[in-house]
């Protein structure tokens, strides 16, 4: 059985996925789809069913409670899907100061976009075969640091160094992962992340379906890295070549203008 699997899929970059997916692989017999709302993932379902044929299988669930990891492994164990994409979208922001945020909205953000990519990643790898894909969203935010969203900037840090490591461990296997790392993209996003995208991004702001048909063409091609857009391959190649108090200097008056 050749299946897709979702996390996010329920808005933005990982519903766009979920849409995108069947014109990638032509074949597949199941879309398991995971997110909180079951409303969203239900008319996605009925979407994709009406659209593609393809049965979608929900999974309304916080990644950030360990009943959902269970509740798949029963899954897997049971029905031993061939999984040909694996897309960890899940993934939550804030636009806050360190100081000026909860211990407890930090370290969810570390839960979500951290650890239940990786437990989702391991539990599904078993599963994996041959010309399997990973597709991992980290961001831009990953290229340097990000004062004034700095445990969203390390999370996707995290993303971005496990997808390419993981890459080289698996590519005897020839599985093959690709880390999605997009500017600015409008979703949902920056509405959960409790503040408005500031006028540099909106400026940058890429629309989600062109974010996904670019990380699909990446990803047919086994890139390790997909970067949509000039304007942040640019940024890319400016963090890596300006030194780390410049880079650091200039992130800091761009993100943190408005939270002091
Ligand atoms: N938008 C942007 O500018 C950029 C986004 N990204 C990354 O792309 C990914 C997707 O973000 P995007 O689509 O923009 O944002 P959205 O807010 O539109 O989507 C986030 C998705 O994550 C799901 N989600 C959030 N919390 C949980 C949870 N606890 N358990 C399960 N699912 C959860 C949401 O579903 P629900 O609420 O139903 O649970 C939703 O489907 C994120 O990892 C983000 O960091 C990267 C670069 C740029
Ligand atoms: C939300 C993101 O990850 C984006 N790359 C940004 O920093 O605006």
């Amino acid at each position: 059985m050749k299946t897709a699997i979702v996390t996010g899929a329920s808005s933005g970059l990982g519903r766009e996925f979920a849409r995108q997916i069947p014109k990638f692989y032509r074949s597949l017999d199941e879309i398991w789809l995971i997110a909180r709302s079951s409303d969203k993932l239900e008319q996605l379902k009925e979407e994709l069913t009406k659209e593609t044929g393809i049965y979608c299988r929900i999974y309304d669930s916080d990644l950030t409670r360990d009943y959902v990891f269970y509740h798949l492994q029963r899954d897997l164990e049971a029905l031993r899907p061939d999984i040909r994409m694996l897309v960890n979208g899940a993934g939550v922001g804030c636009n806050a100061l360190v100081s000026q945020s909860s211990p407890e909205t930090l370290t969810g953000m570390i839960q979500l976009n951290c650890t239940a990519l990786t437990h989702l990643t391991s539990l599904c790898l078993p599963y994996m075969n041959r010309g399997s894909r990973i597709v991992n969203l980290a961001s831009a935010a990953a290229f340097a640091p990000q004062p004034g969203s700095a445990v969203y900037g390390a999370t996707k840090a995290y993303v971005l160094s496990f997808s390419r490591a993981l890459g080289q461990e698996l590519a005897d296997r020839r599985i093959f992962v690709t880390a999605v790392c997009p500017g600015p993209v409008e979703t949902d996003f920056f509405r959960t992340a409790g503040e408005p995208a500031g006028k540099t991004r909106q400026k940058l702001m890429a629309q989600p379906g062109k974010v996904v048909r670019k990380a699909l063409s990446d990803v047919r091609r086994r890139r390790s890295v997909s970067v949509y857009g000039a304007a942040m391959k640019g940024a890319r190649t400016a963090a890596k070549i300006a030194p780390d108090r410049l880079t650091d200097w200039f992130m800091n008056k761009m993100n943190t203008r408005s939270l002091t």
